[in-house]
């Protein structure tokens, strides 16, 4: 399979210290992929040497198939970022803002400016000038801008940070919209690992600069993360026939009608029939998957973080 983004061994050095070790990582043609980690884990760095903005220590970097260097200008036509904070002119207009730099880029297509405009919902504020847009609106237009020359491979850096709920809506909305209409393949860092499970395909977790786990949404689902959920219309008197009859202790009564067995000692048919044996209504008994925060959690927990 040839993949978008493909680094091998990527590592970045300041100084004394490695901020970015040993990274290899695939991204998929097509494919969301959301980029989660710490505070200063990194991923900002990776991004850069993504995109050119800085240089590896060592490692390579292969995007679109072909080995990235320095030199690769022609590759940077195919990709649109936002790192960091997008730069702004207050005194341009939207419209001025994007024109700007499809000039920079050398990319004509007329109606692409309103195209993108119209995807981020900026439709009516084309003519507004910059200094008056609102940290939303700023954000919206940082994405038009990453799409005007509609790129193959979006790289976006927290772009939903300080958004309010509403905003953070439309943005999944415009996320799905590139990936399903326009092919288009994105990269996207966040802390939001809600946001995250709801748009990402698969998901990389860094840790103090290392790649710690790579894995689709599917598989992630698919994995059981040990507990067993009971859903009863009493979930007091559920609790006390674990107790008594299987010995159960390690569980949670997460709602009146609903407890999580930790560890389980014996298997969901078992813990079935004997609540139904003594006359407790079971509506369903499952395996819990894992979510996507807790086995984040997991994967930070395996050692001194990061400071
Ligand atoms: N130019 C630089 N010189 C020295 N150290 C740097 C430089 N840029 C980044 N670092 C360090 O590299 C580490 C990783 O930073 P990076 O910005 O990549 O993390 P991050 O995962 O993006 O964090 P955040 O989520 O806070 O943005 C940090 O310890 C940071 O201080």
């Amino acid at each position: 399979m040839t993949y978008i983004i493909e680094t091998a061994h990527l590592t970045k050095q300041y100084g004394e210290k490695q901020v970015v070790s040993d990274v290899s990582m695939k991204v998929k043609k097509g494919e969301i992929y959301g980029f989660l980690g710490q505070n200063g884990a990194g991923k900002t760095t990776i991004m850069k040497m993504i995109t050119n903005l800085v240089r590896p220590t060592s490692g390579e970097i292969h995007l679109f198939g072909e080995r990235f260097t320095r030199d690769s200008v022609h590759v940077m036509s195919k990709i649109g970022s936002i790192i960091e904070y997008p730069t702004l002119y207050g005194h341009l207009t939207a419209k001025e803002t994007l024109q700007l730099h499809c000039d920079y880029m050398g990319f004509r297509d007329d109606s692409s400016i309103n195209e993108s405009l119209e995807l981020v919902g900026l439709q009516d504020a084309g003519k507004k000038r910059v200094s008056a847009f609102s940290l939303g609106m700023k954000q919206r237009l940082g994405l038009a801008r990453a799409i005007v020359t509609k790129p193959e491979l979006l790289l976006l850096d927290e772009p939903i940070n300080g958004l309010d709920p509403v905003a953070i809506k439309d943005m999944r909305q415009v996320f799905k919209t590139l990936q399903k209409q326009y092919g288009m393949t994105l990269f996207i860092s966040s802390h939001i690992l809600g946001e995250i499970e709801l748009i990402a395909d698969t998901v990389g977790i860094i840790r103090n600069g290392a790649l710690v786990e790579e894995i689709t949404m599917s598989a992630l689902h698919a994995k059981s993360s040990g507990s067993i959920v009971v859903e009863t219309n009493n979930a007091n008197a559920a609790a006390i026939v674990l107790k008594e009859q299987l010995a159960i202790h390690d569980f949670e009564i997460t709602n009146e009608k609903q407890l999580q067995i930790k560890n389980s000692p014996v298997s969901e048919h078992e813990i079935t029939k004997v609540l139904v044996n003594h006359d407790i209504q079971v509506n369903s008994v499952y395996k819990s998957a894992y979510s996507l925060e807790q086995f984040f959690m997991e994967k930070m927990s395996g050692g001194a973080l990061h400071v």
